[in-house]
């Protein structure tokens, strides 16, 4: 176990102590009124939200983490005027935390590896982009970063920039979507042996230093489980919701409930469950046959009250398509696979993005 603390064992607020009754009540009261600013597409409060981290009192000044998306700055002030009604408080600090360009961050996980968590992160994104969405990939799964290659990037060099503010990376572009990748920086056949504050470094370099330009949505691919490099990203970016894939074996499903119960400790909403490899289909007649075993997903969606998003099938050709970079929402935009993805991503837009309408499947790698 890693000695630093992690945050998923504490609240999003800083917990004063014991003896400090009066800060404690600071902290209820503030909370409370932050409880009142609502972001209005997502139609809930800031806190509920996960956006509020950080929060603190001294004496009579609040200090608070605001992590937002590009279009939602509005908010600090609404944050501001909120704590400024607060009798005591002298003076509120909010401090803004975004990734420069980016509307929405999403992230994708899952409680362990080899669940297709890279493919659902590279199929998502291409059925956003299809649906008109600027988005963006960032492949922050240290382990196996396998996310060029599904997109046939292979070993491209990532290019730098010099800028008044510092270094920044540039992101490559494949079918539409723009891509950055711990494996892009890793030697090929070298296994990725980060350590403590270099990974860390990494992964914050990776979420702050990346010029993504203008998007709508950034997906992160997770590394799986609950590790340094999960909590490092999680606390460093301002990620509005998790997708957590799954696949409906026991086995995964334990690790998921572990996953769930840690992003919702950090007070990171859960939008939903994709379970993969639900079923295959036959070729012949269509029918359906659920190989892994059918019915833990839904099982354990019900137990901890989050929607199932959709059940990929298991699909031969998802392979063929993640080793040539030919994915198939793009190659075969007519596969069950396919639509499943071009429906959980306009059940996506329909949330952080009305305005985006479902553009004809026509881009080309
Ligand atoms: N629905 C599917 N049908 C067929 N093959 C699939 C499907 N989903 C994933 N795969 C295959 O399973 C393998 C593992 O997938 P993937 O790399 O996406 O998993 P992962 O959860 O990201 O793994 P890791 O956590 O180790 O990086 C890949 O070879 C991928 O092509």
């Amino acid at each position: 176990m890693s000695n630093h603390q992690s945050p998923f064992v504490r609240p999003s607020y800083e917990t004063p102590p014991e003896n400090d009754p009066q800060a404690t009540l600071r902290i209820q009261e503030a909370t409370q009124r932050l409880k009142q600013v609502m972001e209005p597409t997502l139609q809930n409060n800031i806190v509920s939200l996960g956006m509020v981290r950080n929060l603190r009192v001294v004496d009579d000044y609040v200090y608070l983490r605001l992590y937002i998306g590009k279009h939602q700055h509005h908010l600090q002030a609404e944050a501001q005027q909120a704590l400024n009604g607060l009798p005591w408080c002298k003076k509120a600090y909010v401090q803004l935390c975004t990734i420069p360009g980016v509307r929405t961050t999403l992230a994708i996980s899952s409680g362990k590896g080899g669940v297709g968590k890279s493919t659902t992160a590279v199929n998502l994104a291409i059925a956003l982009t299809l649906t008109g969405a600027k988005v963006g990939l960032l492949d922050a799964d240290i382990y196996g970063p396998n996310v060029p290659q599904m997109l046939g990037l292979g070993q491209s060099n990532i290019e730098v920039k010099e800028t008044p503010n510092g270094q920044r990376f540039s992101p490559l572009e494949a079918c539409g979507v723009k891509v950055m990748s711990v494996g892009l920086l890793a030697e090929l056949d070298r296994p990725l042996a980060w350590r403590g504050p270099v990974l860390h470094k990494i992964l914050t370099q990776f979420i702050h230093e990346v010029d993504w330009g203008e998007l709508d949505y950034l997906l992160i691919d997770l590394p799986p489980g609950t590790g340094d490099a999960q909590i490092t990203i999680v606390q460093e970016s301002p990620i509005c919701g998790a997708i957590v894939v799954t696949t409906p074996q026991q086995v995964a499903i334990s690790d998921v409930r572990r996953g769930i119960h840690l992003f919702r400790q950090v007070g990171v909403p859960v939008l939903g469950l994709i379970e993969n490899m639900s079923y295959l289909i036959c070729k012949c007649c269509g029918d359906r046959t659920p190989i892994f075993g059918e019915g833990g997903t839904e099982k354990l969606a019900a137990e901890l009250q989050v929607p199932i998003l959709g059940q990929v099938p298991l699909d031969p050709r998802i392979c063929e398509g993640g080793d040539s970079g030919q994915p198939l929402p793009i190659v075969q935009p007519d596969a069950v696979l396919s639509q499943v993805f071009q429906q959980i991503a306009i059940a996506l837009n329909h949330t952080f993005k009305p305005n985006l309408a479902v553009a004809d499947p026509i881009a080309k790698c």
